[in-house]
């Protein structure tokens, strides 16, 4: 299920996973014997119902997770983008994104990944006065400054207005193209996982059901006939009524704002993640 024709040995895995179960102690396993692969550089989008997992699997490859059965091999440079930027407000913006870092050059390394996003003028700025797309930008630049092999992005833009979201995206798109870390993206919107990815998984009763290749040039836009065959495809495949081919469709979104912080915050700081969400809300 994994070794599409079109990689080629010259990318090695960086991520695999083999029969990982995970259960919560109530009903069936949320993960269920599932195996992954993904290669060096390789792009690949996790989509699956609400509930299906796909957080618990980005959280168990980002090592956030309890110990799960079964085997995970991950590379230990990787790196998290949460819905939320998650930036400690007390910290200055290049502090929050040189965080961890040990080197004599941490604030040059953090001012040139802020450069990287565009953010370079926000150096010595607080978090908590950056609009949400900065913010979510920041957060970016923090995780790109570990230099990861493995990018891990949990709906990172699922915050954002539409405008800001189109941007971002783009972002990550150039940000992948330059650094080519392997990147796992969780998100509910069928277009973003084509516009973005070479393979697009569907998360499914605990495991990969799915798994498209994305063969189509870069940059990608909607309604290329090639796009819209392979939108409808992972349409069928996730039991979603096409009603409109040309419009972007987020019916598996749910609404952003709206989200329990359970699942997502139980082992962080509750404190961040409420200073984030607060200025979220603010922007
Ligand atoms: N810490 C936890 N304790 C108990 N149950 C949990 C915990 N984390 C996740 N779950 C449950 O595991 C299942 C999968 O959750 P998960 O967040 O991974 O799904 P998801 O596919 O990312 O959902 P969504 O698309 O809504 O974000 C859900 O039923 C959820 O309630």
């Amino acid at each position: 299920m994994n070794a599409h024709p079109a990689l080629t040995a010259r990318q090695h895995p960086v991520v695999q996973v083999s029969n990982l179960v995970r259960s919560f102690g109530q009903g069936s396993n949320v993960l269920d014997g599932l195996d992954l692969t993904i290669r060096s550089g390789e792009f690949v989008a996790l989509l699956g119902r609400s509930g299906s997992g796909k957080s618990t699997l980005l959280r168990t490859l980002a090592g956030l997770d309890e110990a799960p059965a079964g085997t995970v091999t991950v590379p230990a440079e990787r790196a998290v983008v949460f819905q939320e930027p998650r930036l400690i407000p007390w910290k200055r913006v290049w502090a929050n994104v040189a965080l961890g870092l040990r080197t004599a050059d941490a604030r040059e390394r953090a001012a040139a990944a802020l450069t990287e996003v565009g953010l370079n003028h926000r150096l010595d700025a607080w978090p908590l006065t950056l609009s949400g797309g900065e913010a979510q930008r920041a957060a970016l630049a923090r995780a790109l400054v570990r230099e990861p092999k493995l990018l891990l992005l949990d709906e990172p833009f699922a915050a954002l207005d539409a405008l800001t979201r189109l941007k971002t995206q783009g972002l990550v798109a150039s940000l992948w193209r330059a650094h080519r870390p392997a990147v796992l993206l969780v998100t509910h919107d069928v277009d973003e996982a084509l516009l973005l990815a070479d393979r697009v998984l569907i998360l499914d009763q605990g495991r990969i059901g799915f798994d498209l290749h994305v063969n189509l040039e870069r940059p990608r836009r909607h309604g290329q006939p090639a796009f819209s065959s392979l939108r409808s495809r992972l349409l069928r495949e996730l039991g979603v009524e096409e009603e409109n081919p040309d419009e972007p469709v987020e019916e598996l979104r749910a609404p952003a704002r709206s989200r329990a912080p359970a699942a997502s915050a139980t082992r962080e700081n509750h404190a961040v993640w409420a200073a984030s969400t607060d200025a979220l809300a603010r922007s």
